[in-house]
């Protein structure tokens, strides 16, 4: 199939410099923060406390654990409940002509055997579902040595679950990310859902498992109120702009201002994408916050989390207001006069 855009995409990530370095360093930075998590100082910013041998490294059963679980997951994915993904294609992005670029971002948009979606199935299920395991499984472990779960591991484990069952339960919402519609399923993403998200989005668990920190009630409450204040923006602003797109005259938004585009798609200028130009973000980092303050401030691991994904959706958006100048142009140049802050009211 020919490509859908030609070797002049603009290139992202840095191009192939910057793709060669995060084949590199994504991975180094997870068995970092992995041997980090059990090590006495606990320390982001320092060597790991020892590197473990080999054999310590290669396990045939945790390798036939993790491909029984694959095998759980498709099986479970093959049934007919689900969302369908677009139509196969090649990437716009990952079709530089550079290998090392092309196979970072991914060759094919939606790489496929029948109607079995690779790019679909990885991006919600074994990983973040795995997530969930392993988060558990820590829980059980504090459960086995000190009687009982800590309350902060219940807070992170609850926070997180809440987390993974909203995005299973509005799974269609995913087929409209930058993820399913633009990008390619190669390195960034295949390993970013698979090792990337059920190992690093679990270290504050597996940080309290090592490190437990005293949690009083009234603390918890604050931390409590601050992931639901987190949940209700991310979730407002995520069902609003759903809703909108699937049905602008649905009563819930009918109501809303809209600026008009060329390509007949209306953008929201009130509401929640009134306040600023990616409430939904706002929402996210709040809850992620929320997620590292159980372990207390005495570490700055736990909170590898917030910085990453500060990180992470700063240049996430970046790309998103690419995209949407070039798809909406004037309209696009409209609603950002319209809405100047970009993530969060006043400051950013
Ligand atoms: N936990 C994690 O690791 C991660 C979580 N996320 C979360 O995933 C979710 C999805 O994020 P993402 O895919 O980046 O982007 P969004 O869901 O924010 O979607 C951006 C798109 O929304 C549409 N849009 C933008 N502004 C408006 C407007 N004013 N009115 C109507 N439509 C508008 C545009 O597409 P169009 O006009 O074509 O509809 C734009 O391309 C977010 O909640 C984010 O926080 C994201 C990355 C990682
Ligand atoms: C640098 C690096 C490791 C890049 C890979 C990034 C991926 C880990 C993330 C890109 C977009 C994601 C989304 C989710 C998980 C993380 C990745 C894959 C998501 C499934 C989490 C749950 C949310 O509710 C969501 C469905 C909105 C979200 C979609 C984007």
């Amino acid at each position: 199939m020919a490509p859908t855009q030609g070797p002049r995409a603009p290139l992202e990530f840095g191009g192939p410099l910057g793709a060669a370095a995060l084949l590199l360093l994504l991975p180094a930075t997870m068995f970092h923060l992995l041997l980090a998590a059990r090590s006495g100082p606990a320390r982001l910013l320092g060597p790991p406390a020892s590197l473990p041998g080999l054999e310590v490294l290669w396990s045939p059963r945790a390798l036939l654990l993790w491909l029984a679980w694959l095998g759980l997951q498709a099986a479970l994915y093959l049934l007919p409940a689900r969302k369908v993904a677009p139509v196969s294609a090649l990437a716009p992005g990952g079709n530089s002509g550079n290998p090392i670029y092309d196979f970072f971002l991914g060759r094919e948009l939606n790489p496929r055997i029948c109607f079995f979606d690779f790019k679909y199935f990885c991006e919600l299920r074994p990983g973040l579902i795995g997530w969930v395991l392993i988060n558990l499984a820590l829980l059980m472990k504090e459960a086995e040595l000190r009687g009982s779960p800590s309350l902060a591991m219940w807070l992170v484990n609850g926070f997180q679950l809440l987390y993974v069952g909203d995005a299973l339960w509005h799974e269609e919402a995913v087929l409209t990310t930058m993820d399913i519609t633009h990008d390619g399923f190669g390195f960034m993403l295949a390993f970013g859902d698979m090792a990337w998200v059920p190992f690093t989005y679990s270290l504050q668990a597996q940080f309290l498992l090592h490190h437990p920190q005293p949690l009083g009630l009234p603390m918890a409450s604050v931390i409590c109120l601050i992931n639901a204040t987190g949940y209700y923006i991310f979730r407002g602003a995520n069902s609003q702009k759903n809703t909108f797109r699937k049905n602008p005259s649905d009563p819930r938004v009918a109501g809303l201002e809209t600026i008009s585009t060329a390509t007949g798609r209306k953008l929201l200028v009130s509401g929640w994408w009134g306040m600023v130009r990616h409430p939904n973000y706002l929402g996210d980092l709040i809850m992620a916050l929320a997620w590292s303050l159980p372990c207390g401030v005495s570490h700055l691991l736990p909170y590898f989390y917030l910085l990453y994904f500060t990180a992470l959706l700063v240049h996430r958006e970046a790309r998103d207001e690419r995209q949407c100048l070039q798809k909406y142009g004037l309209a696009w140049q409209e609603y950002c006069r319209r809405v100047p802050y970009r993530i969060m009211p006043y400051i950013y």
